[in-house]
């Protein structure tokens, strides 16, 4: 064997392309250096299957770093604190760490070698026991003690390892780090290598013990006088790391049990996608966020030599894994492939130093830190405004009190004395950082991140970015912290937009929505790439909730069996937090008092609403007012097209007409599609009562018919459109002539008064007739007198030649007489009611889509 060949290699930075060329697998002369974990070395066959991974790679020169058995290093430091508090089970207790390798070793090896690694276990463990017995009396055991038992677990997983792998006829060494690697200990639980003297005694193993392949014990170490040591809480990644960068590794490929590095914590995001590669910046950005990368000090010697790190699945081998390296050449150059992922931390407080006698007060920072440090808390980010007058930062909850307590001390008299006003804690925060390399360079990425926040309705509580620009960290309240995870993450991730729906009241109106909802969402999928799921559906006495999206073809069977009983508290909450998808609608399709009541809460809570119910628009102006400033203040919609002339375009005309400055003077029209069917239809030819019936069978009516006869729907959607209009009316102001007879109106039901109306049907022919005779038609009208600041309901005479005596079956008219349109007003003219058309009226996809994207849709004019 050519000895020269195991020397170091020179110093040769590995470039980027040279890194990808070689595709995970080293040429040459170079090192391939892998490590293997604890859960990959956790059972005999496990550590086979390392054994085939390892003789799998082709590389020349192989260097495995591995960690204990799963589960060993905890047993070893058990076996030290058992015997240090004096609890006699240390002996029990190192009986089973010595099982478990007996038992593994016999699994795994054979013969000789095996002998010989049992041999070497029972030294090993009596001379532990000897140990263990030492410190039993001492009744203490020091650190470096502690770190000699402990590194056991790594010195007898790697020899069987090795013996595995020899096994197969392949040459194969295992090496004691303790003999290679010196560290000194920096304090707060980290080592510092000593690189120059580790590169020497390396030279001098390999000097002694030639191998091509070779298996070092992770995580152990020595200090510079020779005594056991560990690398603490950095660990065999670290280990890995240092050996690389000691022999100018190739690669180092850190084996986990994950299939590489996703763009988002894949338990929180479910469309979270690994990324196939990242910048060492970048995945020393993640690392701190706690995603299972690798501890930012691991990549610090690599990344000395350009060596790419690659973190592959042990248990998924066919995944390529993440390939950590120098910034890889641009990608796409589009904006969203600048963000590489998106991490968050929770249980955190914000801190908010505030006053007007910090600004151009050099020290201030200082005191405010110094303070911070004195108490040991760990300040996790820190932002402050120009206008110096706060600085803000956040700490973890639980240091948040000790800090707060020591701020309040340092500047008891600046608080006092009213140079500072407050020391402000904001508990329950936590952050979101969109990490990677390319925002620095790229416009736009922060205005996207913000934007996918505000229309996710997300209130963000502080904001830092460095100057590196690899990280812009917000801070949020926590409970909003996985929606804004999400909304950001599908805005920067996924190509579709996705519409999480609650429907309520799937009656006529909510029935059809769902059918015509069921063939379009495919469409909206193909065609706008709209991903729309209806989480919920509740009706007044069940209703049926799903985590994935209800099966439209099966919705009205699963209300029946398999529904809970309603529960519209439940309902929201399940929408809310239960959800895929940061987007959310509601749609009510009741004529329910008590749920419109809920919008403004709903709203407020980022979730769209889309009604025909005329509830909330014609109840109190007051909640009226505060509902549509709400509207106008958020980036969530309101929409209520389909409150006016069903599908008709009223709302939406009246607005066009505003926005574009327009002055409304007049509007009136047929309001209701029920009185003008009735009215319409009612020709001689059949009686009141009947077309009355007609009209509710085709679905025109209000759920209780007298609301339609009593001019109260005609009187709602007057206040509707005068509210629209700039006019401060309730429903109370509006004069409404009705058509229930004064006996009828206090029938208990909507059946009732059927069964009853045929009996005023005399009356009723009556009036048509002397109607008839003077050449008119009767006809139901609504008016919004702007100028005058009122409105009106009435049956009035119209000519047979008005256009209002022209309608057929539902159809609605309504004039818009404005200042341009004086002479001849713009009418708008239609079916006014049925299932079809006012359901129809709110799926539009353009609605959707602007729902599903955030674009701000103007329902009505700013006032
Ligand atoms: N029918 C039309 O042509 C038309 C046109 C425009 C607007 N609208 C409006 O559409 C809405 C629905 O009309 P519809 O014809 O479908 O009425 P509908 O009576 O057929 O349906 C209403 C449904 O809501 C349910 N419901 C009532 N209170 C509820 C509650 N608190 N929680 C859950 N579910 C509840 C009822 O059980 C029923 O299933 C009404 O506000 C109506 O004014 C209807
Ligand atoms: N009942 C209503 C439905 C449309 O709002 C009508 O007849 O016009
Ligand atoms: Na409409």
């Amino acid at each position: 064997m050519d000895v020269s060949k195991n020397m170091l290699t020179p110093i040769a930075a590995v470039s980027v392309e040279q890194a990808e060329a070689s595709a995970h697998l080293p040429k040459g002369d170079m090192w391939s250096v892998h490590k293997f974990g604890g859960t990959c070395m956790g059972t005999s066959q496990r550590i086979q299957n390392v054994a085939d991974i390892v003789l799998r790679d082709p590389s020349e020169r192989k260097l495995v770093v591995v960690s204990a058995m799963h589960k060993v290093t905890d047993m070893m430091y058990n076996l030290v604190n058992k015997a240090q508090s004096r609890d006699d089970s240390y002996i029990i207790a190192l009986d089973e760490v010595f099982e478990k390798h007996m038992t593994t070793a016999k699994d795994l090896l054979g013969g000789e070698d095996l002998a010989r690694f049992l041999s070497q276990l029972h030294t090993d463990v009596s001379n532990l026991k000897a140990m263990l017995r030492a410190i039993y009396i001492a009744g203490h055991a020091t650190e470096s003690f502690s770190d000699f038992v402990v590194g056991h677990g790594e010195l007898w997983s790697a020899q069987m390892l090795s013996f595995a792998i020899k096994k197969s006829g392949t040459p194969c060494s295992w090496m004691d780090m303790r003999e290679v690697l010196v560290v000194n200990p920096t304090g707060s639980n980290q080592v510092d290598p000593d690189y120059l003297e580790s590169e020497k005694r390396l030279e001098k193993w390999f000097a002694r013990q030639p191998a091509e392949t070779i298996i070092a014990t992770g995580f152990i170490a020595s200090t510079p006088e020779n005594i056991p040591t560990t690398l603490k809480r950095d660990g065999s990644d670290f280990s890995a790391a240092i050996i690389g960068s000691l022999v100018k590794a190739g690669q180092v490929t850190i084996w986990t049990d994950v299939d590489g590095v996703f763009s988002a914590d894949p338990r929180k995001v479910s469309e979270a996608v690994i990324l196939s590669t990242l910048s060492y910046q970048e995945a020393w950005e993640m690392s701190y966020f706690g995603a299972n990368v690798l501890h930012p000090r691991t990549i610090i010697p690599v990344m000395k030599y350009n060596i790419p790190i690659i973190i592959r699945n042990m248990f998924n081998i066919s995944a390529p894994g993440t390939m950590i390296c120098q910034q890889p050449a641009n990608e796409d150059g589009d904006l969203e492939a600048c963000v590489k992922a998106f991490a968050t931390i929770d249980k955190l407080a914000l801190v908010n130093v505030e006053g007007t006698g910090m600004a151009g007060v050099p020290g201030t920072a200082s005191v405010i830190f110094g303070a911070v440090k004195d108490v040991g808390a760990n300040v996790i980010m820190i932002s402050q405004a120009s206008s110096e007058h706060s600085v803000c930062f956040a700490v973890p909850e639980k240091e948040v009190a000790a800090v707060s307590a020591a701020l309040h001390v340092r500047f008891r008299e600046a608080l006092s004395s009213g140079r500072l006003s407050k020391v402000e804690v904001i508990h329950n925060c936590s952050i979101l950082a969109a990490v990677g390399l390319r925002m620095a360079s790229t416009p736009g990425v922060s205005a996207t991140l913000f934007d996918a926040l505000a229309k996710a309705n997300i209130n963000v509580r502080a904001i830092a970015q460095g100057c590196s620009e690899y990280n812009i960290t917000v801070v949020l309240k926590q409970e909003d912290c996985v929606r804004a995870l999400r909304a950001a993450h599908s805005r920067f991730f996924l190509s579709k937009t996705t519409l999480a729906v609650g429907i309520i009241g799937p009656g006529l109106i909510g029935r059809t929505l769902l059918n015509q909802l069921k063939d379009q969402a495919a469409i909206l999928k193909e065609n706008m790439n709209i991903d729309l799921r209806v989480m919920g559906i509740t009706g007044s006495r069940a209703m049926v909730l799903s985590d994935t999206g209800i099966d439209l073809s099966q919705w009205q069977e699963q209300l029946k069996t398999e529904a809970e009983p309603s529960d519209l508290h439940k309902f929201i909450q399940h929408l809310s937090e239960n959800q895929l998808f940061p987007n959310r609608v509601l749609v009510d399709c009741t004529a329910d008092t008590n749920v419109a009541s809920h919008y403004y809460d709903w709203l407020k809570k980022g979730i769209h609403v889309i009604t025909p119910n005329k509830k909330a628009n014609s109840g109190p102006l007051e909640r009226y007012l505060k509902l549509r400033t709400l509207q106008r203040a958020s980036y969530t919609h309101y929409f209520y097209e389909a409150t006016v002339g069903a599908g008709l375009p009223i709302i939406s005309t009246l607005c066009g007409l505003l926005e574009t400055g327009d002055k409304i003077l007049r509007i009136e029209g047929i309001f209701s599609g029920t009185l003008s069917y009735i009215f319409n239809n009612f020709e001689g030819t059949r009686t009141f009562s009947d077309v009355v019936a007609e009209a509710k069978e085709a679905g025109y009516t209000e759920p209780d018919p007298r609301d339609d006869l009593s001019g109260t729907d005609v009187a709602r959607k007057v206040i509707i459109l005068a509210r629209e209009s700039g006019l401060r009316l309730e429903l109370s102001d509006i004069p409404v002539m009705s058509l229930v007879p004064e006996a009828l109106r206090s029938c208990s039901t909507a059946d009732e008064y059927m069964q009853k109306l045929p009996s005023f049907d005399q009356n009723w022919g009556r009036e048509r007739k002397d109607a008839e005779a003077a050449g008119e038609v009767l006809r139901y009208v609504g008016v919004v007198d702007v100028v005058n600041k009122k409105g009106q309901v009435e049956l009035r005479r119209y000519k047979r030649d008005h256009p209002f005596a022209q309608l057929s079956g539902s159809d609605n008219i309504i004039a818009f007489t404005t200042s341009r349109y004086k002479e001849q007003p713009l009418i708008v003219r239609g079916p006014g009611a049925g299932a079809e058309v006012t359901a129809g009226a709110f799926p539009i996809p353009d609605a959707w889509l602007s729902l599903s994207s955030g674009e701000i849709v103007q329902t009505s004019k700013d006032e």
